[in-house]
């Protein structure tokens, strides 16, 4: 979490690893650009992908559509068998949530996609929706 972060252009690429069981998993993460203008270049990015989080904003219930939008496109032209983790990111922000936890469960649950609640800015649940990606393997 970085407070002068600026926006992602094209993608960037970080690594994680995370541990599970007597195992560490070595994560490859693309960064992909969130803003519009940057769409097109996505598929080259979750096409060879294991997992793809998808990031809303809980604040923002645009934001939550436009989630909707990309794992259609996961499911429609992303790998057959990619793991979709949903995740509803500024939970420190609680007080002006617009998207309701349920609504947003409900619909991980209807597409089988993993959710979870995080806060990057004070590192809640980042870890742990790491790990559950990789129990999923
Ligand atoms: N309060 C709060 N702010 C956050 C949190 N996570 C990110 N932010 C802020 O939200 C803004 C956008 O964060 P980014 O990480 O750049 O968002 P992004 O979706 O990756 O944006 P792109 O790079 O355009 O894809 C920044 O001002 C962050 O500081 C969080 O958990 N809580």
């Amino acid at each position: 979490f970085d407070h002068n972060i600026s926006p992602t252009i094209g993608a960037s690429f970080l690594t994680k690893t995370v541990p599970c069981g007597n195992e560490l998993h070595k994560f490859l993460i693309w960064d992909t650009a969130g803003q519009e203008r940057f769409h097109s270049l996505a598929p080259m990015y979750y096409r060879g992908s294991a997992a793809a989080v998808v990031v809303y904003d809980i604040t923002k219930l645009d934001s939550f559509q436009t989630l909707k939008k990309w794992v259609k496109e996961l499911k429609e032209h992303g790998p057959e068998h990619i793991v979709v983790a949903i995740a509803g990111n500024k939970t420190d922000l609680g007080d002006i949530r617009e998207v309701p936890t349920k609504e947003a469960k409900d619909f991980a649950e209807s597409i089988a996609a993993i959710f979870m609640e995080t806060s990057a800015r004070n590192a809640v649940n980042i870890e742990e929706l790491f790990q559950k990606i990789s129990k999923y393997h």
